[in-house]
């Protein structure tokens, strides 16, 4: 049989580790759903929209590396550049394929399906380029090989996602086989001389200073090549206390003797604020000051910034260009000078450990006893996934044993987006305990994901915190509009079981329905758990509220007028 364009994309994809691949099928793409599914090392992964689709391909990245999420013309993709925006938000390498039109069809100018009803099909190639490092559109054959090897090397050292496009009639085009994935995989490494004289420059740098602190941000692990290794490796080397970005948790052990907390200004944990502020030297490993980060730029560090990224180095009076973040960490840990001056200081002023209440089991259920009892059921082998909300702040607070993960989304902040990606990373990690927690505002926007869980039977807690409605968006500016129709989340789940599935649909109103319901979930290895957790509505973190004041006040600048 001829080997085409199908089985060429069939091939890299399985050639840069991606086991599975998100798809919803649609006209435009069905023969190129064919060729992934005959590539025996892909596993088709259907989605109930695109949306949903390509939030499970972003989560599928977070454990895999890179993801590939395929759909349909228009309908499909648009959709999808959601979660593609999220993946270029969270520097993860999505790569995004959708099918499009017979290359017959722009030359005849027909009018089309699933199009915007003019003759220039062009208008999804260029919104992609807008939201990936790399689009490309194939329009012959034997361009295939050519810009599929140059879209997914792009994402691959941007840590971004791509878009490839291919006509319904070219993915069963005849095509030559590829060359070697070393052309699409091999990395960049660092140059040698500005490796050398940045690791030079920061060490003297730091001599000369009193007290250096690390913080630790989002794209330590994006950068992947062994840098969160060689974090911890100068962290030892210089002794000082690190912390942490919200968007980072989990990326330094938080069982390590030079943790401090995590730095998120007045909301930090365990006093970490103090001892950042308290730092003449910041070295910031893969940071990301945003509005959120930084409370409304209330905590945005006042002292010159040293700044370790994915492919530069730079601080005050230097700047060194293609340096790569691990071997730029490595490097520095055997020059730098041994300086624990912030440890000694942070051992001083630490907070004594705060003594949680045990609610008694008939106890009302409060967002304290959630925390607590979620608190309980971590391990090493927990991945914790945090939704936009205030499930941000309590998962934040929770305290991450070694080897338990933590996955937040941010940069991008969709709501609703820990259900598919919680089930795109469990297909990648089935040996993970993975635990949701989703406010019930979230888990309206992509709650039909829980039906790929049952499909997969996948064991994944979720712990829906339902406070009725966007409890977030009332501590910064409320509003009718931050109402929602409440729904009867138990029962929703096990509508998806259909004649066949394993879901539980759980409700906890006390304490001790809690410790009964997460009983039952860990009981509950053939499929999905939600437990429906109801609190009152403003029953929320004293972070939340302290963080949506400033957030809402950095909302409400007003407009700097012409020439001011
Ligand atoms: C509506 C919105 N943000 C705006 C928003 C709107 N649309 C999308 C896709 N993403 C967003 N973040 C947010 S944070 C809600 O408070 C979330 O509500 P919920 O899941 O119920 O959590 P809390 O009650 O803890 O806030
Ligand atoms: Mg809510």
């Amino acid at each position: 049989t001829k080997y085409t364009v199908g089985d060429y994309l069939a091939e890299r994809l399985a050639q840069i580790g991606i086991r599975h691949h998100f798809v919803v099928p649609g006209d435009y793409n069905l023969v190129l759903l064919d060729k992934l599914q005959a590539n025996p090392n892909l596993t088709e992964v259907g989605c109930a929209n695109e949306l949903n689709c390509s939030l499970a391909a972003e989560g599928y990245a977070r454990a895999n590396g890179v993801s590939a999420c395929v759909v349909t013309f228009s309908v499909g993709a648009l959709s999808a550049f959601n979660g593609t925006g999220s993946a270029y938000a969270e520097n993860l390498p999505l790569i995004l394929i959708s099918g499009s039109p017979n290359t017959n069809d722009a030359s005849q100018f027909h009018l089309l399906h699933h199009t915007l009803g003019t003759t220039d099909y062009s208008y999804q190639l260029e919104m992609a380029k807008k939201i990936t490092c790399c689009a490309v559109a194939v329009a012959r054959a034997h361009e295939a090989p050519r810009l599929i090897d140059r879209a997914i090397r792009h994402a691959l050292l941007a840590r971004k996602p791509c878009y490839i496009e291919i006509p319904t009639n070219l993915s069963g085009a005849e095509c030559v086989r590829p060359g070697p994935i070393s052309a699409v995989t091999d990395p960049v490494t660092s140059d040698k001389a500005a490796l050398a004289a940045a690791a030079n420059c920061a060490s003297e740098y730091l001599s000369g200073k009193l007290k250096p602190v690390i913080l630790v941000g989002p794209k330590l692990r994006r950068a992947g090549d062994g840098a969160e290794q060689a974090l911890i490796k100068l962290a030892e080397a210089m002794g000082c206390a690190v912390a942490v970005q919200p968007a980072a948790k989990g990326m330094f052990p938080e069982d390590h003797k030079q943790f401090v907390g995590i730095f998120w200004g007045t909301v930090s944990t365990d006093a970490a604020d103090s001892i950042v502020h308290w730092a003449d030297a910041l070295l910031c490993v893969g940071t990301a000051f945003t509005d959120y980060s930084t409370v409304g730029w209330t905590a945005m560090p006042d002292i010159p910034l040293m700044a370790a990224e994915m492919d530069h180095v730079t601080f005050p009076g230097a700047h060194f260009s293609r340096v790569r973040l691990g071997e730029f960490l490595s490097h520095l840990a055997t020059t730098v000078k041994f300086n624990n001056s912030t440890m000694i200081e942070y051992n001083r002023l630490k907070p004594d450990p705060v003594l949680v209440r045990t609610a008694t089991p008939s106890d009302e259920l409060t967002r304290k006893e959630i925390s607590r009892q979620i608190q309980a059921l971590l391990d090493s082998k927990t991945t914790l996934f945090v939704e936009t909300g205030d499930s941000w702040f309590n998962g934040v607070q929770l305290k991450l044993p070694p080897g338990a993960l933590f996955e937040i989304e941010m940069a991008w902040g969709h709501i609703g987006w820990s259900i598919p990606a919680a089930f795109g990373y469990a297909l990648r990690h089935p040996d993970r305990k993975i635990i949701v927690m989703v406010g019930d505002g979230s888990f309206q926007v992509t709650a039909q994901e829980v039906s790929q869980m049952v499909r997969f039977n996948l064991p994944i807690t979720i712990v829906l915190i339902n406070n009725r409605g966007y409890t977030i968006e009332v501590e910064i500016h409320d509003g009718s509009y931050n109402k929602i129709k409440n729904w009867n989340y138990a029962l929703l789940v096990q509508a998806f079981n259909g004649e066949d599935g394993n879901a539980k649909g759980l409700t906890a109103k006390t304490a001790g329905e809690l410790q009964d319901a997460i009983k039952a979930a860990e009981e509950n290895t053939k499929g999905p758990t939600l437990i429906e957790c109801s609190i009152d509505q403003d029953d929320c973190s004293r972070e939340l509220i302290t963080w949506g004041h400033f957030v809402a006040a950095a909302n409400a600048r007003p407009p700097r007028l012409p020439g001011v």
